[in-house]
């Protein structure tokens, strides 16, 4: 790592192995459920992965949701904010999120470019990550000032950037996916491939897969345009259950700090530990070793992480 130069995201960033940005060209794609499960494998890629997620979707951050930790309190200590330990005590999936800085959900739509702008550059600068062998980045949807700023403020870490397109298959979402690939091109951020999510639905009884949409866009559009399929990933029920689970209960005030939310934020950990048992998880963690094997070997070394 040679190139961080003596800027205030430069220094906060100089532990953080690798940084992968993950994006869609359309919402509702699952970019933040593909983010968090993305974090989690590569958690578990190693027995000494330490990983952090920053959610810089400032419109609708969905990942301390995901990780039962919404509405949970942010330290801010002399040295910057402490990241969230989603794990609890091993403090190996740590998340920083803007929802956790809003006093009302809708709080941040409003926000203008440049408010969003500084925030971003806030986020970057002012976590205390620490060392990190992967930082995951879920981004909001489509191409906006977001992603450029994001891109600009991470100039002096570019050489350890790379990003993940999460598509869906049908025709409106590939296209949008398009303009995402675009932008990486434009940006020279390398693409580690594509993830079709929602591809198809298979039965729980039976396990008969039935393409409720379409099938197939994801892995055609990869092909065509020369990059890495990672693979796809079906509409799953047990994700969909364990994400209800996560929810705060509705009789609640949305915040879950204190024993509360150490509780909530720790059986969520487990309903996520026991998910990485499942068939749909299982098709995940190849994409997230294929993708640490990528890392490994664009940084010309066949080691993995922390070992
Ligand atoms: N493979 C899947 N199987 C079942 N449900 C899924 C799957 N992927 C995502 N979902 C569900 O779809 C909804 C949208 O997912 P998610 O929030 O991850 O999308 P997003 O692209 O980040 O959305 P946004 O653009 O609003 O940020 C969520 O309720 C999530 O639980
Ligand atoms: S046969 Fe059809 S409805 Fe019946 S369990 Fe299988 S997929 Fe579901």
């Amino acid at each position: 790592m040679t190139e961080v130069a003596d800027t205030p995201v430069g220094r906060r960033l100089q532990h953080v192995k690798h940084i992968i940005i993950v994006c869609s060209g359309k919402g509702g794609v699952g970019k933040s459920s593909v983010s968090t499960q993305l974090a989690l494998s590569l958690r578990g890629s190693s027995p000494n992965a330490r990983v952090g997620i920053l959610d810089i979707d400032l419109t609708g951050p969905s990942i301390p949701r995901m990780l039962g930790l919404d509405g949970h309190p942010v330290h801010q200590s002399s040295d910057g904010w402490v990241p969230v330990h989603a794990d609890g005590s091993e403090a190996r999936l740590v998340c920083m999120s803007v929802g956790f800085l809003l006093k009302k959900k809708e709080d941040s739509v409003v926000w203008r470019g440049p408010k969003k702008n500084a925030m971003i550059r806030q986020f970057l600068s002012d976590v205390r990550w620490g060392e990190l062998d992967y930082l995951v980045i879920d981004t909001p949807p489509g191409t906006s000032d977001e992603h450029l700023s994001l891109i600009e403020h991470m100039a002096p870490v570019h050489s350890r950037l790379s990003a993940v397109i999460v598509t869906t298959p049908q025709a409106v979402a590939l296209l949008d996916a398009m303009k995402c690939l675009s932008f990486t091109r434009a940006v020279n951020l390398p693409l580690l491939g594509l993830i079709e999510n929602m591809s198809g639905y298979v039965c729980p009884c039976c396990g008969e897969v039935s393409n409720v949409f379409s099938t197939g866009g994801g892995e055609e559009m990869a092909r065509r345009e020369g990059i890495k399929f990672l693979g796809s990933l079906p509409v799953d029920t047990e994700l969909v259950t364990l994400l209800d689970a996560a929810e705060p209960s509705p009789l609640s005030d949305g915040v879950t700090s204190g024993v509360n939310g150490d509780t909530n934020s720790a059986s969520t950990f487990a309903l996520w530990q026991r998910y990485q048992q499942t068939p749909t998880a299982s098709l995940f963690s190849k994409m997230a070793e294929e993708i640490v094997r990528t890392l490994a070997r664009d940084e010309g070394s066949a080691t993995t992480p922390s070992e």
